[in-house]
């Protein structure tokens, strides 16, 4: 049986995404692990004032290259990006590249999307469904098409408890919404958007669901495979542990834990944690493109990639373990720079708890804070980070307090039909996950590659730690005292207790000065 190196061997891969998160560790992957690979076309838009060149040899000097690099200085000869936005009709791609193309490509993998939870309904519809129709049109053209793979999401069908590698039914026909909301303005697609996504908590799981219904539409014309993620994290080996670039999901999470922000969450403590280390991800997607092109299955695999069934982690291990052990622990080894204050985060199930730390350990600390900074002559700016770190744990809730159970059959038939060779160079087997090793190396991902923070720093950052428990320290101590005194002025017992205390210590004060003069 050819390997997978083997297959991807000459062939030219389309991806689309390929500036993003996935789409970075895959063409990582894809050079490093299948280095006579022919060339990599890549979809790319111009943005934030960054000519789509530049934006690609920002890209290629990233440290996730670094591997590749050493083994190929010349790896970026491999790279073509294709100017290309996905919104606009054609993709916005030119004649000639599509003529190029659709003469050349052997796989499409298309990892583009937009994964914000608040996106409004017409630009979600537009960029996940309407954008993969497209990419399935310009498929159908090339003479050369082996396979094509598309990256949805384990959540798409989050309005059920236990998710097959099926397609379900979609919640309603793409292309009747489609032409629906082409002639409503901005507000009444507002205003309709709860009614239209129902059962699902937003519209990016929605609109992901109707994708993997167009998708689905094609598949007597096309080799589909789709993978479904669940929550894609920091990497477990590869090219490095730890490697993450972005404040999405729990990367967020950790990194406002880890700046002493956020200090309370709520979620499901028997829940599970169904986060996936994204080279696992990529090396399933990697291992599905080969698997589809080669063996050509008869209707769309579905692989529901997800660690739940396999490796289960609760989030009350996350809670009880991992926040007040790991992550907490491995912020105060590796404090990150300028904290707001002493990591230490806690889970809660409760929602009047939750409510309770809210108030007293975010709002209140915000609004001292932000007085200072007002007395100081400074911008007020802690409550503004609160509400929108409120905002945003608000939209993840969703996810860390329901319990789903996936099927994941076609994962185990995978790798069945690895050699044992490639079960080690693209390894999904998250069977030997080990969780609290993981999340250590996500916690200090984020710090290098996230925060960008130097490890050299850390003692300056350790010394930033001290000084803080040091204020609260005296902070607690002087409201301590301010009480009492309240206290005392009010109450004669208090005021009886107080003077007993004081002269039990005189008391003990000369007992010890006294002894201390005979042994001399
Ligand atoms: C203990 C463990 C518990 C873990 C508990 C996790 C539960 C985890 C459940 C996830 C469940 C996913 C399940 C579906 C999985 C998929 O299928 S897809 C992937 C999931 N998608 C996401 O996670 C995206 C969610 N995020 C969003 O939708 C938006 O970011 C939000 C939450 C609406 C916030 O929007 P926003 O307020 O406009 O902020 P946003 O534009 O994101 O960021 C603004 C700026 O702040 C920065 N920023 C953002 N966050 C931070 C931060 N924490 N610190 C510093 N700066 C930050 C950004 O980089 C950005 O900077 P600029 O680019 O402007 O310079
Ligand atoms: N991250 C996660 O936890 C999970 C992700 N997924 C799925 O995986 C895929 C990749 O996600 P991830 O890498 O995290 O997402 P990112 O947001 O990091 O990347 C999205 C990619 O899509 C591109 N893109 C977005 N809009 C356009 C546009 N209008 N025209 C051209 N390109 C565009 C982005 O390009 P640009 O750089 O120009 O913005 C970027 O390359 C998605 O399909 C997502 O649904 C599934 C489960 C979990």
């Amino acid at each position: 049986m050819a390997s997978i190196a083997d297959y991807y061997a000459g062939k030219s891969v389309l991806i689309t995404g390929a500036t993003g998160f996935m789409g970075k560790v895959l063409v990582e992957k894809l050079l490093r692990s299948c280095p006579e690979v022919k060339a990599l076309y890549i979809l790319v838009r111009p943005k934030a004032g960054q000519s789509m060149q530049q934006r690609v040899s920002d890209m290629m000097k990233c440290k996730l290259f670094d591997r590749v690099r050493e083994d190929n200085p010349d790896f970026h000869q491999k790279i073509i990006p294709i100017s290309s936005e996905l919104t606009q009709p054609g993709l916005a791609i030119s004649p000639e590249d599509v003529e190029k193309l659709t003469a050349c490509i052997n796989i499409v993998f298309h990892c583009a999307a937009t994964i914000r939870f608040d996106e409004p309904l017409k630009h979600a519809l537009q960029l996940n469904v309407i954008a993969t129709q497209q990419l399935l049109s310009l498929a159908q053209q090339m003479h050369h098409l082996e396979a094509f793979i598309h990256i949805s999401t384990a959540y798409a069908n989050c309005n059920r408890r236990h998710i097959d590698e099926v397609i379900y039914p979609p919640p309603v026909e793409p292309k009747k919404l489609i032409e629906s909301l082409e002639w409503m303005d901005d507000g009444i697609v507002r205003d309709i958007t709860p009614r239209l996504i129902s059962d699902r908590p937003n519209t990016y799981t929605y609109t992901k669901a109707l994708a993997e219904c167009v998708v689905q539409q094609e598949q007597g014309k096309l080799n589909i495979g789709i993978i479904r993620p669940s929550i894609v994290g920091a990497s477990w080996q590869e090219p490095f542990p730890g490697w993450i670039d972005n404040f999405n999901g729990p990367s967020g999470v950790f990194i406002a834990a880890g700046k002493g922000i956020l200090r309370t969450m709520r979620a499901n403590n028997d829940a599970v944690a169904d986060l996936i280390p994204v080279d696992v991800v990529i090396n399933l997607t990697l291992a599905a493109g080969w698997y589809t092109a080669v063996h050509r299955p008869k209707s769309v695999l579905v692989y529901n990639c997800t660690t739940g069934g396999i490796n289960p982690f609760h989030w009350g291990e996350i809670g009880r373990y991992i926040i007040c052990h790991h992550v907490m622990s491995t912020f105060k080894r590796n404090p990150l720079e300028q904290a707001f204050r002493r990591p230490n985060a806690n889970i809660t199930s409760n929602y009047l708890i939750n409510q309770y730390w809210i108030l007293v350990s975010h709002k209140f600390p915000a609004l001292i804070y932000d007085l200072y900074l007002r007395l100081s002559g400074q911008k007020p700016q802690m409550m503004r980070i609160f509400n929108r770190l409120h905002k945003a744990i608000g939209l993840l809730e969703y996810f860390s307090s329901q319990d789903w159970e996936w099927n994941s059959e076609n994962m185990s038939m995978l790798m069945s039909q690895l050699t044992p060779e490639d079960r080690k160079t693209f390894n999904f087997d998250v069977r030997q996950l080990n969780w609290p090793e993981y999340i250590e190396n996500y916690c200090i991902g984020t710090k290098k590659y996230v925060l960008n923070e130097d490890m050299s720093d850390i003692p300056a950052a350790r010394q930033h730690l001290r000084k803080l428990r040091n204020i609260r320290y005296t902070f607690n101590t002087l409201l301590l005292v301010f009480i009492w005194r309240v206290f005392i002025a009010r109450s004669q017992m208090a005021r009886n207790i107080w003077y007993f205390v004081v002269s039990l210590c005189f008391k003990f004060l000369s007992y010890f000065r006294a002894s201390s003069t005979l042994t001399n």
